[in-house]
C-alpha cells in the first residue's frame, strides 16, 4: 500500500477537502482539471458527488480572482506551506455560499469538517471563523465592484489586453461569455438515425432538446447524465460543442476519399467526419500524445466506426507518413483554447502570455509540414478553438503568401484573402469560440 492509499485510510474522505486538493493543485502546482479533477473523482460511486466535487472546482475556477480578494481580506496573515489547502478550502466554501444552493450552514459545518481530512483540525476555528464572518456579509459580497480590471471581469490582464486589441467593440461580450455556465450541445449521428428522430426519441423520454442550425447539434437547456439518453451508448449521440460540429460540414469529405485528421485527440471530429460520410476509402486520425489517442479508440469503438490511428507529432509526419497522399485533411491545431474557456475556466490561471507566440510557432511549422500530405486539388480546413487573431487570420494570411500552390476556399463572403476565415466569438447562447479557414491545393 502506497503512502497516499494509506493517508486515506486513516482520514475520512470528505468532498470539500478533495475539491480543495483539487484547487491547489491547478493554481499553485500548474495541473490542468482535466488531470487534477478525475483522479478526485474517481473515489466518489454517486454521480451527485462526482457533479457537485466538479461544480464547485469549474465554480471556483471562473471566480477565483474575486473569491481570493474575498477571502484574503478575513486573513490576518496568508495561509501558505502546510497549511496552504486551507485556502483552497476557504476558495471552495466561498464559491457555495456565493453562487451554489448548499444551504450557508451545511457549507461552514462540512469546510470545518474537511480540517480534520486535511490534517488541519486546529484550524477548524479559523475555518469556522472566516465562513461565518463571510457569510454574514453575503449580500456585500455578492454586489461587490472591484476596481481592478481583472478581478471585476475574472480575466487576467495579459489576456484582456489582447482581447481588447483584437476586439474593441466586442471584448465585453466575450468576457462575459466566458464567464457564463456553457450550454450543453449534443452530435446526433446522421448515420444512425436523422435530427428528427432524436428530438422525438429525446422527448419520449421526457428530455427538453431542441435542433439549432442545420447540421446535426441539439441543445439541451437542462444539462443531465448523457450517459442516459437514448441511444447515447449506442453512438447515436454525442457530446460536442456547436462550433466544433461546423468542421465535419465544412470539410464535405467525398466516398472513396482518403482523410486526415490532424491533432484528433479526444477524436469528436474525427467521428463526426465518419458519421458523415461512412464511405470513406481511409480515415487516418493523429496525434501527439498515446494516452489522448486511446480516448480516439474508446469514441469510435462506441458508435461502432474504424479509424486508422497514430501517435506521432504533427510537425514531423516522416516518422508516421505513409507516403500516400489525402484528399481531405482537418488540421484541428494545437492553440491557446481562448474561445473554450467557459468550459475550461482554468485556462486562464494556466496560461502566460508568451504561450501565444509559442503556440503560433508550432501552429505554422505543423501547417507548413502537412501540407505536402495533400493531394493536388484537395482541402486542407485549418480549425482552432482561438480567438487570437495570431493563431487564425494572422496565420492563414502569412501560410497563404507563403506557399504559391495554396489558394483560400472562401467559407463566406467576409472570407477573402485580406482577411482570410471565419472567426466564431463564444456566444453565452449559442457556441464556443472558434476559427476556421478552408484551403485548396492548386492542382
Ligand atoms: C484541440 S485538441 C484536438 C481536438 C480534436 N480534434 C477533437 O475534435 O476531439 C488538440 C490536440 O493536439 C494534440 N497535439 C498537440 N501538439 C501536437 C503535435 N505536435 N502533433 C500532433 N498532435 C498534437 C494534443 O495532444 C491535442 O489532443
Amino acid at each position: 500500500m502506497n503512502q497516499s492509499s494509506k493517508r486515506q485510510m486513516q482520514t475520512p474522505r470528505n468532498l470539500r477537502a478533495d475539491a480543495a486538493r483539487v484547487i491547489i493543485a491547478v493554481i499553485d502546482q500548474g495541473q490542468s482539471m482535466g488531470q487534477a479533477l478525475p483522479k478526485a473523482q474517481s473515489a466518489y460511486h454517486d454521480g451527485r458527488d462526482k457533479g457537485l466535487l466538479a461544480e464547485i472546482c469549474y465554480g471556483v475556477m471562473r471566480q477565483l480572482p474575486q473569491l481570493d480578494t474575498q477571502i484574503r481580506r478575513q486573513l490576518s496573515q496568508p495561509l501558505n506551506g502546510k497549511k496552504r489547502l486551507l485556502h483552497g478550502l476557504l476558495l471552495a466554501g466561498l464559491y457555495q455560499l456565493k453562487h451554489t444552493r448548499v444551504p450557508p450552514h451545511a457549507v461552514v459545518a462540512e469546510s470545518v469538517n474537511a480540517c480534520v481530512a486535511l490534517r488541519a483540525p486546529g484550524l477548524k476555528g479559523l475555518v469556522n471563523g472566516v465562513l461565518r464572518s463571510l457569510e454574514r456579509d453575503l449580500d456585500q459580497l455578492k454586489s461587490e465592484q472591484f476596481d481592478a480590471e481583472p478581478v471585476q471581469t475574472l480575466h487576467p490582464g495579459w489576456l484582456l489586453k489582447r482581447l481588447k486589441s483584437a476586439y474593441p467593440d466586442q471584448w465585453t461580450q466575450i468576457v462575459s461569455a466566458n464567464n457564463a455556465q456553457p450550454p450543453l450541445w449534443l452530435r446526433n449521428n446522421a448515420s444512425q438515425q436523422s435530427r428528427e428522430q432524436a428530438l422525438q426519441r429525446l422527448a419520449e423520454a421526457g428530455v427538453e432538446a431542441r435542433a439549432e442550425g442545420n447540421g446535426d447539434a441539439i441543445l439541451l437547456p437542462v444539462p443531465c447524465d448523457v450517459t442516459s439518453l437514448p441511444g447515447f451508448n449506442e453512438g447515436a449521440l454525442s457530446v460536442q460543442d456547436l462550433s466544433a460540429q461546423h468542421s465535419a460540414h465544412l470539410l464535405q469529405a467525398q466516398p472513396q476519399e482518403r482523410v486526415l485528421d490532424v491533432c484528433a485527440a479526444p477524436g469528436g471530429k474525427t467521428c463526426h467526419i465518419l458519421e458523415r460520410q461512412p464511405e470513406l476509402a481511409e480515415m487516418v486520425a493523429v496525434d501527439l500524445e498515446p494516452r489522448r489517442l486511446e480516448r480516439v479508440q474508446q469514441n469510435l469503438d462506441r458508435i461502432g466506426l474504424r479509424a486508422t490511428l497514430h501517435a506521432g507529432d504533427a510537425s514531423r509526419p516522416e516518422a508516421w507518413w505513409d507516403g500516400q497522399r489525402f484528399d481531405r485533411i482537418l488540421l484541428d491545431a494545437p492553440c491557446s483554447a481562448t474561445g473554450v474557456i467557459r468550459r475550461n475556466p482554468d485556462s486562464k490561471w494556466l496560461r502566460r502570455d508568451a504561450d501565444i507566440a509559442q503556440l503560433a510557432k508550432l501552429q505554422s511549422a505543423i501547417l507548413a509540414a502537412i501540407w505536402p500530405l495533400l493531394k493536388p486539388g484537395g482541402t486542407l480546413l485549418y480549425a482552432t478553438c482561438s480567438v487570437l487573431p495570431e493563431e487564425n487570420v494572422g496565420q492563414i494570411k502569412a501560410f497563404l503568401k507563403d506557399t504559391p500552390d495554396a489558394m483560400l476556399s472562401p467559407i463566406d463572403q467576409q472570407d477573402t484573402v485580406a482577411k482570410p476565415g471565419w472567426q466564431l466569438l463564444p456566444d453565452a447562447q449559442a457556441g464556443d469560440g472558434f476559427y476556421y479557414a478552408r484551403l485548396v491545393k492548386q492542382a
